[in-house]
């Protein structure tokens, strides 16, 4: 589904990924776990399309996509969700989705704005797919409501519908589960695994280690932006370079 060799991302002397490669499996969970300032979401940024890798290619169903921006990477299936999900705040819950959606696949903010008449037909394919992708993750009921006031786990199921608003094959989610509490966290993992039985493939980035250890079938771990491990869960568990870089030393004495 997505072929990742070499990757490489210096930002000036820093290098924030460094020689990746990794295969993301289609139908699967694919998990990245890593300390902090490992690389991980800057890894997201290079296959989003929202950086340029330094080198290496990025294989995405056959094509290489290495150079597509974020909206043209949207259009051909790939979507996302950031770590902390920007909306509009004295917007509707529904209307953020139709704006967000537009702002995603559109190059420009002009294309967004501009209201002609194709505009306003792409408009009501919008509102269609805002209102579906609400349904599929259990946000109909507050569709009216001001973003301005939902609640934290509301606003983490908003950013999963944006990102299933562009038809994606592949949804990218950095810390899905960041900021919301224990039981929140269960239901938010139902809805991940929803989106697998759906036939979506999906990557995430999680530093909530019961959810990645339940949910993943396979876990990339980085570590100052080098691919250090790789393997299902129970692997991973067991690996000692992780256990000494990413849970310490403490888990692996317990
Ligand atoms: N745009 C940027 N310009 C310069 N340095 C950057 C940029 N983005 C990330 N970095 C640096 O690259 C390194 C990796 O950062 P990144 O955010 O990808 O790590 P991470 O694993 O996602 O961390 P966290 O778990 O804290 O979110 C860090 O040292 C960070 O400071």
């Amino acid at each position: 589904m997505l072929e990742i060799r070499n990757l490489t991302k210096r930002f000036g002397g820093l290098t924030a990924v460094r020689d990746v490669s990794v295969t993301m499996e289609a139908g699967k969970i694919n998990a990245i776990i890593g300390p902090n300032g490992a690389g991980k979401t800057t890894f997201f940024n290079l296959i989003s399309g929202v950086h340029q890798p330094t080198s290496g290619s990025i294989v995405f169903k056959g094509q290489d996509v290495t150079r597509l921006r974020a909206d043209q990477m949207a259009r051909l299936g790939v979507s996302r969700t950031f770590q902390t999900t920007a909306l509009f705040d004295n917007a509707s819950v529904l209307d953020n989705l139709i704006v967000g959606h537009r702002l995603r696949t559109r190059s420009g903010l002009w294309d967004v704005l501009a209201r002609t008449r194709l505009a306003r037909e792409e408009e009501k394919i919008c509102r269609d797919k805002a209102e579906r992708a609400l349904d599929f993750v259990g946000l109909n009921h507050i569709h009216h409501r001001l973003a301005a006031d939902i609640s934290q786990e509301e606003r983490k199921r908003v950013a999963f519908a944006l990102a299933l608003c562009t038809d994606p094959n592949i949804v990218l989610l950095d810390e899905p589960a960041g900021g919301v509490n224990p039981e929140e966290t269960v239901g938010l993992a139902a809805l991940i695994r929803k989106m697998v039985d759906s036939g979506l493939t999906v990557c995430l980035i999680e530093h909530k280690m019961d959810m990645i250890m339940s949910l993943a079938d396979k876990i990339l771990v980085l570590s100052y932006g080098e691919k250090i491990a790789e393997g299902t869960p129970a692997e991973i568990r067991a690996n000692p370079q992780v256990i000494e870089a990413y849970l310490g030393s403490e888990h692996a004495a317990a």
